[in-house]
């Protein structure tokens, strides 16, 4: 079938009934991809036999969790603290019900899953629509049925535990997933199971429940585990890594969440649960890291050197503090106003994937990162020579820098809700390069200001920006660290914050910070790899496509009323 056949096999209609919703009588309509209802008006005249058109709510299949007999209404009433509102003589006409639960979103990308009862007036009408909606359920392959778990008890505010339990485990119960979860007894506890123990055969995905480090781990055990599968050497940077077979979810329960947040809108462990349950798939790049051809880790989110390194490298004594850590070492790091003296190189990406200033934001269905996939097996990008550090299509940017920040993808998150690079791509083979050079205090505070606001986060003559398929960083270990002179020392006074002078306990280098994680080398070469993993989720749904779904899914539906139900 082709063309609008298959569009017309989607509208055949499976069954029509007529049922009761609550205690009005309702249209129910199962279609191949979507059921919907109308309550009857009384007003309202099958029998006048015009075709007409009516307000109908609709729910995709594709968007349905689960069907399932409503067993016992009383439980279900105490359970979602409804009145019962059932009349004896309604349970008389109506005795046996179906809910259905379903997706519905609830506004800032927010999903919730929402049911709604069916009643029916024999038990043989409700086993048959049971068994035709799950029928259409079970068509949808992309649905993962048993899940790996990690949970790391200690990200964020320590709530990983309680999340899954109380948020997460309800909705995948619901949706017949089954699971197995492994409750982190230490750091790297996951990734090395991924890598060498855990049967991988049996899962349609792993789950982690944690910030963008347990993600981290997650990542490093699959793509470890894939490549080592495949006999791939990951200590080659050239190497073409296999792309791992897994989805990966993320229930956010960290610090920043920004892979989450870039990932779905939102950070919302219901959510993220419901994007797991529909099988939804989003294609992400990463980021491989070496230092002297030996391999060091991969990066999803942003890998940050100078200000956001140094930061990082400062809260990791300050867990305690859990995510208010990063406010702490964000004003002090800032106060210290440190800037390090390097080379960056870089191999700018292909002009057809746009700018970094170019404002087409990376949302669900992105047309540069589907263009990306479409190519990605041609290799039809550069030859040899011009992937050789130095061959002409090379840059190099020498200086002394505050900051340089890799944004794989958005780098959105609460604190900064649009991001690093508000128009990076999450799977189009490219990264965001933003050097923020040597400025004042005041300047380094207006830059990071526009982490928080709708201004152009490059418009500033100290900030530079390329999109870039490979760079490398080459510290200038002869500098010292300089720190500006802001006021003169006061005799008996505090020593000062700021010296002219160099300091000599204060480190040269600053350190990378990978993803949240420290790199243990300042000389690096990063090459991205294009759509290397797929998480479940996405993309961030544009304005209108959620406003037309929140609005209470209700189409306009040409219906022939004559239909004999
Ligand atoms: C004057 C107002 C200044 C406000 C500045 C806000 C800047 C926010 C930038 C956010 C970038 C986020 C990049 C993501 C990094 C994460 O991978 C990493 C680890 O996350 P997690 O494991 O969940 O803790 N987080 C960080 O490195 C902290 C970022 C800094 C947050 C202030
Ligand atoms: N059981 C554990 N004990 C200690 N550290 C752990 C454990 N499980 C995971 N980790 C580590 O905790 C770090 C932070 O985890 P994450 O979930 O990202 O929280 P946060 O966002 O608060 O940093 C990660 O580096 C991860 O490797
Ligand atoms: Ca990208």
């Amino acid at each position: 079938m082709i063309g609008s056949d298959v569009r017309m096999e989607n509208y055949r209609v499976l069954l029509a009934d007529r049922m009761s919703l609550r205690i009005r009588p309702a249209d129910v309509v199962l279609t191949r991809n979507a059921i919907m209802w109308m309550e009857v008006e009384k007003s309202w005249k099958p029998s006048a036999g015009v075709s007409g058109t009516a307000c109908w709510r609709t729910v995709q299949v594709c968007e349905i969790v689960a069907v399932r007999r409503t067993e016992d209404e009383a439980q279900e009433n105490t359970q979602t603290q409804k009145p019962n509102w059932r009349s004896k003589q309604h349970l008389l006409q109506y005795p046996y019900s179906f809910t259905v639960s379903y997706v519905k979103r609830s506004g800032q990308h927010q999903w919730r899953c929402s049911d709604v009862t069916f009643y029916c007036a024999d038990c043989e009408l409700c086993d048959l629509w049971i068994q035709v909606t799950n029928e259409q359920l079970a068509l949808l392959a992309n649905r993962p049925k048993s899940l790996l778990v990690y949970i790391n008890p200690y990200g964020g505010k320590r709530q990983g535990k309680y999340i899954y339990e109380q948020k997460v485990a309800p909705v995948f119960r619901r949706a017949g997933i089954s699971t197995d979860v492994i409750v982190t007894e230490r750091a790297n506890h996951a990734r090395d199971h991924l890598k060498t123990e855990a049967n991988l055969d049996k899962y349609d995905g792993v789950v982690c429940v944690g910030g963008d480090g347990m993600f981290s781990e997650i990542l490093h055990g699959l793509v470890s585990r894939t490549q080592s599968d495949h006999k791939v050497d990951q200590d080659q940077p050239d190497a073409e890594l296999v792309p791992c077979s897994l989805r990966i979810g993320i229930i956010p329960a960290g610090s920043t969440d920004c892979i989450c947040f870039a990932t779905t809108g939102t950070i919302d462990p219901v959510t993220s649960a419901l994007h797991i349950v529909v099988g939804d798939s989003q294609p992400m790049d990463v980021c491989s890291v070496h230092h002297n051809n030996g391999f060091l880790r991969y990066c999803v989110s942003m890998l940050g050197y100078g200000f956001y390194g140094d930061m990082l490298t400062d809260s990791e004594t300050k867990r305690w503090l859990g995510p208010a850590r990063y406010d702490l070492s964000g004003i002090k790091t800032f106060l210290n106003h440190n800037y390090y003296e390097g080379t960056v190189s870089f191999l700018p990406a292909e002009e057809n994937l746009g700018s970094p200033r170019d404002k087409l934001l990376c949302r669900s269905g992105c047309l540069v990162c589907q263009h990306k996939s479409a190519i990605k097996d041609k290799h039809s990008e550069t030859s040899e020579e011009r992937e050789k550090p130095g061959s002409d299509s090379w840059r190099a940017i020498c200086g002394k820098f505050i900051a340089i920040n890799a944004a794989n993808i958005s780098c959105a998150c609460p604190r900064s809700p649009k991001g690093l690079s508000p128009s990076a791509h999450l799977a189009d083979g490219s990264t965001d390069l933003i050097l923020v050079r040597e400025c004042s205090r005041l300047d380094f505070f207006k830059h990071l200001l526009r982490h928080t606001n709708k201004e152009d986060q490059f418009d500033h003559s100290f900030v530079e920006v390329h999109r870039v398929r490979k760079f490398r960083f080459q510290p200038n270990h002869d500098s010292m660290v300089i720190l500006e002179q802001d006021e003169p020392h006061k005799e008996g006074g505090p020593p000062p914050l700021y010296s002219s002078q160099p300091i000599p306990q204060f480190n040269a280098d600053s350190n990378w910070n990978c993803d949240g994680e420290i790199l243990p080398h300042t000389a690096i070469q990063v090459s991205v790899q294009c759509q290397l993993i797929r998480l479940f989720a996405r993309g961030i749904e544009e304005q209108q496509q959620q406003q037309a779904l929140l609005e209470e899914p209700c189409t306009l539906l040409a219906f022939n009323q004559n239909t004999d139900y």
